[in-house]
């Protein structure tokens, strides 16, 4: 094998490694229409489930008579929780330690909740079986808000009460009341309390951050595979977390685990929204054991949109306290979680409220205490999703909008008050309040290099002049100046405290160099649209010294894949990304000895170079990487067994902190209420970049997501507990019409701990974009005495808000 002469730089860009905007390597499969969903799988005889749903909040169930169903033509069987029971499959396990209906068992907790499991030749017939089945419900007391279920004497769940009516401890410790599902605390009451109780200044606000959910464009699915000859499952489905599936499904059936294939194919989009474990998989599972025939199942669009994974649902109250000039001294958060008919929230076991308890944000704030009451509802179950499965979301929001409350009271400049708070850059790693240790952050120069990009100052004079004009009847147009400044925690986890029904939440590579010097990486991850063929590739090329173009990357298939938890939580990188470079790293240590052989000198006399082994000060001998995989598939080495290959299972010792500083400027027509995104500028620092233009793709996709959330989508419920936003007409999706030209910028600064130094970035322009949205809108009303309105603003609300104000004279 000869080596053309070409210059070091171009040995760096021929393998397209990290730091390089390779193209993503999916897309050719994607916009030709070539992908492979869950709903293009097609196999013999496959029939075809659908559910019977409940139309009611809160009912009993008096009878189920599914004679006429079963004489429709085509439908082959109809379950129902009494079918179920005898296999102990009626009710299953959620994610939170807490049990879920997989069938309506006697009575159902919120709309749209799955009653009867139709099984027929085809989508057709499976939905006439479902129109023929008769449900006959007593309607019960609806609870829809969390605060007076809370007072209800109403039991929802009759398992969470002694047969004196006494309720029972939960997964997560005591309960104070029949529909309470745990409190969970972090910090120091007593202390925070005395702190806030003797400050010079104390700012005090409740917001709601209100229900919605991730939408992504496919729905969630599967296909179940008995094949009874060999007593093998097969499940397709469209998991977040394959690996953790498989487990489950092991565990609830009964099937040794080694018999059970979960394949995850491409994913139209995840969110969150398909980690969980939903009554579908099992129904198909069991149609598929009952009839020997596979058996398909995938949502509609309402399906989708009312019963699974919603995301926040968050009361929040807080109170954070300051010196006179500024100083943040100590702060207060009290949640009630509303988590409707079960707790199916994908949290690790130890953080039944995910990772809320980040909530000092990016402050040195000395004293903190945080409190969470996580309550039952008769709405829909799930709370994990959206671009922070971990309510970190929440979090941020939360102590955003307490800066700002707090800027109010002070009479400050709010991007002034978080620069007097920010955790300086020495102070790190940084140990808070509310005990996470912050890796790595230089929050000082992100925020400086974002005000300047924006011309801060400028910004505020045209606000005034704006102000003064719009109160001397010359404008009817107001403008808003949102800012946020966002610490991420992602990267779950350390094993030592993050679990998920007891798997520790490590992750995989395993990686094959083949004879002719490309290889295949194998990842227990799962991209959802993230790009992951793409840079997972890149990190390997850098590592290992071949193109990222001779890797492939194949992630989703538990009989190729090592174990792994699946991607959510911006975990990917962090997690899986170490391993990735973890096992490079070991095929660059073998490869380093046979390259030592090959150039006839000891091993420590060769060093690595871009694609390379050199012998140390004689550039001129070397052994590419291409020759050394040759070689470990064609010599025999003495003391090194043949092959190329390794595995790395990576457990992170920490999480990693990714933060951004975000501004968004909007004009808003004070008469319609109608806002218009003047500009927006956000700057993530990730740590290293892989690739840059997978970043910005991420970024995008987050604000469009925060944007969205923010300005008016909502799942909404009626007091009956119907949902009111079940279909694209009512539930919001922006659209190019309503997406502004967003400007991206980044700082660098790597996690200490990571492998390649980089942190996770897919759920950060959500979490930091959300806050900076709303605080726009309430920021442009802030001269007209407003302090805090709740989301989403969409129109309608912020004309009621002006009104309020009395601004329409
Ligand atoms: N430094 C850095 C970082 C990162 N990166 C890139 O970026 C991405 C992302 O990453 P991350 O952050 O790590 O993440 P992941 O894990 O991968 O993923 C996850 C996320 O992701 C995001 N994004 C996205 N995209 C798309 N397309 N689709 C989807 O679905 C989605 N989702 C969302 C979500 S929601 Mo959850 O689940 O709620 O928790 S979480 C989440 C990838 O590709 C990677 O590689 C780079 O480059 N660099
Ligand atoms: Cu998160």
């Amino acid at each position: 094998m000869k080596d053309e002469v070409i210059t070091r730089e171009e040995r760096v860009a021929n393998l397209k490694g990290m730091g390089c905007s390779r193209k993503r390597v999916e897309d050719a499969r994607f916009t030709q229409g070539k992908g492979n969903y869950v709903d293009d799988i097609k196999l013999d005889g496959m029939l075809f489930g659908d559910f019977v749903r409940s139309p009611y909040a809160h009912a009993k169930i008096t009878n189920i008579d599914t004679a006429a169903a079963l004489e429709v033509p085509g439908v082959l069987a109809v379950l129902t929780a009494k079918d179920l029971e005898p296999l102990g499959l009626h009710w299953m396990p959620t994610l939170a330690g807490d049990k879920q209906m997989v069938l309506a068992d006697g009575k159902v907790l919120f709309q749209g909740q799955e009653v009867a499991f139709v099984v027929a030749e085809d989508r057709y017939a499976a939905a006439d079986g479902i129109e023929a089945v008769e449900v006959e419900y007593e309607e019960l007391e609806v609870l829809i808000d969390p605060f007076k279920s809370m007072q209800s004497d109403v039991v929802l769940r009759e398992d969470t009460v002694d047969e004196n009516g006494k309720p029972m401890d939960g997964a997560h410790g005591p309960r104070t009341h029949h529909n309470h599902i745990f409190t969970w605390e972090a910090g120091d009451k007593d202390p925070t309390f005395e702190v806030i109780d003797s400050a010079e200044v104390v700012a005090e606000e409740t917001m709601y951050y209100h229900r919605t959910h991730p939408c992504p464009l496919e729905t969630c699915g599967c296909v179940a595979s008995m094949d009874k000859v060999n007593g093998k499952l097969t499940l397709w489905g469209t998991f977040q977390a394959p690996h953790a599936i498989r487990t489950v499904v092991s565990l609830i059936s009964g099937i040794e685990e080694h018999n059970i294939r979960v394949i995850s194919p491409d994913i139209g989009g995840g969110f969150g929204n398909k980690v969980g474990a939903y009554p579908g998989y099992v129904c198909s599972v069991v149609a598929s054991i009952v009839t020997g025939k596979p058996v398909k199942w995938i949502e509609d669009r309402m399906d989708n949109l009312m019963t699974t994974a919603f995301a926040r649902d968050y009361w929040m109250k807080g109170r954070i306290s300051a010196t006179k000039d500024g100083k943040i001294t100590g702060l207060h958060c009290h949640v009630t979680a509303d988590h409707g008919g079960f707790d199916a929230c994908a949290d690790p076991t130890k953080f039944p409220a995910g990772f809320m308890n980040i909530c000092t944000g990016s402050y040195d704030i000395p004293t903190a205490y945080l409190e969470v009451d996580g309550v039952y509802t008769n709405k829909a179950p799930g709370g994990v999703s959206y671009r922070c499965s971990f309510r970190v979301t929440e979090a941020v929001y939360f102590i955003e909008r307490m800066i700002e409350v707090l800027a109010i009271e002070l009479n400050m400049d709010a991007a002034e008050l978080r620069r007097i708070n920010f955790i300086k850059k020495e102070q790190f790693p940084y140990t808070a309040a509310l005990g996470w240790e912050y890796d790595s952050g230089d929050y000082h120069t992100a925020w400086d290099k974002a005000l300047k990009a924006v011309d801060y100052e400028g910004l505020r004079a045209e606000q005034a002049q704006r102000i003064e004009d719009f109160k001397a009847g010359k404008t009817r147009s107001l403008m808003g100046i949102g800012l946020s400044f966002f610490t991420e925690i992602v990267g779950a986890g350390p094993v030592k405290n993050c679990d998920i029904l007891g798997l520790g939440m490590f992750d995989s590579c395993e990686i094959r160099i083949h004879p002719t010097g490309s290889a295949i990486a194998r990842l227990g991850t799962i991209s959802q649209g993230q790009g992951h063929a793409t840079t997972f590739a890149q990190i390997l090329a850098s590592e290992i010294g071949l193109p990222a173009d001779s890797i492939t990357i194949e992630e989703g298939d538990t009989d190729t894949a090592p174990y792994g938890l699946g991607t959510y939580g911006s975990r990917s990188t962090p997690v899986a990304g170490a391993a990735t470079a973890m096992a490079g790293r070991k095929i660059r240590a073998k490869a380093q000895m046979i390259a030592a052989y090959l150039l006839e000198v000891h091993d420590d006399d060769v060093e690595f170079d871009v694609d390379r082994f050199v012998v140390k000060g004689a550039p001129e001998r070397f052994k590419t990487m291409k020759e050394i995989a040759f070689a470990a598939y064609n010599q025999a080495i003495p003391g090194i067994e043949p092959g190329l290959e390794a595995v790395s299972y990576y457990d992170p010792p920490n999480m990693t902190y990714p933060f951004g500083a975000y501004v968004c400027v909007m004009d808003i027509d004070v008469d319609t209420g109608v806002t218009d995104i003047r500009r927006f500028y956000a700057l993530d620092d990730c740590g290293t970049r892989i690739n840059p233009m997978v970043i910005e793709g991420q970024v995008h996709g987050g604000l469009t997501e925060a944007l969205a959330v923010a300005l008016g989508q909502e799942i909404a419920y009626d007091e009956m507990g119907n949902v009111k936003t079940g279909t694209l007409m009512d539930f919001f999706l922006p659209t190019a019409w309503e997406v502004p030209n967003y400007e991206t910028d980044h700082t660098v600064t790597p996690s200490p701990h990571h492998p390649i130094g980089a942190k996770g970035v897919g759920e950060s322009p959500h979490v930091g974009g959300v806050p900076c949205f709303s605080n726009a809108v309430q920021d442009a009303f802030r001269a007209f005495g407003l302090r805090h309105t709740n989301m989403p603003h969409d129109h309608w609300r912020i004309w009621k808000t002006a009104n309020e104000l009395g601004l329409h004279g």
